[in-house]
């Protein structure tokens, strides 16, 4: 098989260029491809907004990405079936810190992390359609230790930095965790990232998408094996967390399968994003045309 790859890569690939959002909540893929899956492939690291502009303009062939890219390019892009970055209910890693309760919220001054697309859709839903609230959104670099800027109400943080102040809450603000919001709302499951390809890449180098979809899914579909030398490995890079609450995120908390369920709940999403002009349409999901493993 290995061969069989090297040959077809000889004749038809150079390096594919694959990004990696670089946060614990994909820890499996990371672990992967420090542990071989990385061989032969170009892995560019960086946070959801770098990422999602890469693959959009052609610095990558494959990537995950914010799943509201998707909605948003379409026609450019394939969804590798199978994976994604998801919960059912709370997320810990997605949260509005405010200064007020939620109900409070009006026409305030939040601040949205520039690391994030999706995110920013989904408490824009959330804070109109539950709360009936119409804030001012600003896009800034914000800094865990220091959540809420002075000039604001609230702000919203994504990745690891939410994952550090979940843990490690500032006494006297509010904290919002968006999966738990969302499962409140909707009653569904939400997906934050897709895998995608680009359209051109998949067409033109099917068998190099062979081999990037089977790394990436095999690295989910054996998460819970490595599971513990993946955390254990991680721990001296990440000291602000404990092997427990790494435990618990990764398993329970955030999922990986992009099984029917989690496509229901991003169709509704698309929807509510549609229904707020946040997309111009609800696009239908077009898989790439691998072989499923
Ligand atoms: C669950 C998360 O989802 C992330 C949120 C994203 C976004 O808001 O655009 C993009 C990729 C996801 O990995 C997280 O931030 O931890």
């Amino acid at each position: 098989m290995k061969e069989i790859t090297n040959r077809k890569r000889g004749i038809f690939m150079t390096c594919p260029k694959v990004g990696h959002i670089n946060f614990l909540n994909v820890l499996p893929l990371t672990w992967s491809y420090a542990h071989g899956a990385a061989d032969g492939l170009q892995i560019a690291r960086g946070v959801p907004a770098e990422l999602n502009s890469d693959i959009i303009n052609h610095r990558l062939d494959v990537s995950n990405v914010s799943s509201i890219i998707y909605a948003r390019h379409s026609e450019e892009l394939v969804v590798l079936p199978d994976v994604c970055v998801s919960t059912d209910g709370d997320v810990e890693s997605i949260l509005l810190a405010s200064r007020k309760p939620i109900e409070s919220l009006k026409d305030d001054k939040i601040i949205l992390t520039a690391k994030s697309a999706t995110s920013h859709c989904l408490l824009k839903i959330i804070l109109r359609l539950a709360y009936g609230a119409i804030p001012n959104y600003y896009v800034r670099h914000i800094t865990p230790e220091d959540p809420i800027p002075e000039d604001a109400t609230a702000s919203l943080l994504i990745g690891d930095d939410a994952l550090w102040l979940y843990h490690h809450p500032r006494e006297g603000f509010y904290y919002y965790d968006l999966g738990l919001e969302w499962k409140k709302m909707t009653g569904k499951k939400m997906v934050y990232a897709l895998w995608v390809a680009s359209r051109r890449f998949a067409e033109s180098q099917p068998e190099a998408l062979q081999l990037v979809y089977d790394r990436i899914r095999h690295a989910f579909k054996t998460a819970e094996l490595h599971k513990d030398a993946a955390i254990r490995e991680i721990l001296p890079q990440k000291p602000a967390f404990t092997y427990e609450q790494l435990e618990e995120y990764l398993g329970p908390i955030i999922r990986w399968d992009l099984t029917d369920e989690y496509l229901d709940g991003l169709r509704t999403f698309y929807k509510l994003a549609h229904e707020m002009n946040l997309i111009d349409h609800v696009p239908e999901i077009e898989f790439a045309a691998v072989r499923r493993s």
